[in-house]
């Protein structure tokens, strides 16, 4: 059984390992994630822009449609790297697809492992929900 730090060290690596792999010719910004689930399988995503840059998508989203892709949706931790000053701040649209799907801590890092631990509700207070939706029809999900 891994402890708390390991974990989280594992998740670190994982992280930084995705961010080497980022596509990010037109930012030149990289930026890696990863995922961990309650059953504790791991995964990683990366950003893959485009030169229509409006088809560029984010690590963190990378990494939890990959882990809804496989079948899994009860997640741990996510951790976010980026080449930043501070721990990296997640754009509003992962904000949102991360709060969709809940994860008990978001870990926020970059390369000099300055670390901010943030929950979903302190990323993104006051989100939208499908509770909202579930007013106007029954069945939706
Ligand atoms: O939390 C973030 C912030 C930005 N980006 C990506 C999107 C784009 O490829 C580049 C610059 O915005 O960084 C992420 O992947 N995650
Ligand atoms: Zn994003």
């Amino acid at each position: 059984m891994k402890t708390n730090q390991e974990k989280v060290e594992l998740l670190y690596e994982k992280a930084k390992e995705a961010l080497n792999n980022s596509y990010s010719p037109y930012s030149k910004f990289k930026v890696g994630a990863a995922l961990i689930t309650k059953s504790g399988k791991i995964y990683t995503g990366t950003n893959v822009e485009n030169a229509s840059y409006g088809l560029s998508m984010c690590a963190e989203r990378i990494a939890i449609f990959k882990a809804i892709s496989e079948g899994e949706k009860d997640f741990e931790t996510l951790v976010v790297i980026g080449d930043t000053e501070k721990p990296i701040s997640p754009c509003g649209a992962c904000r949102q697809v991360i709060a969709e799907f809940g994860v008990d801590e978001v870990i926020l890092t970059n390369l000099k492992k300055d670390f901010k631990v943030m929950s979903v509700e302190e990323l993104l207070p006051y989100g939208f929900s499908g509770e909202e939706l579930d007013d106007k029809n029954t069945n939706n999900r």
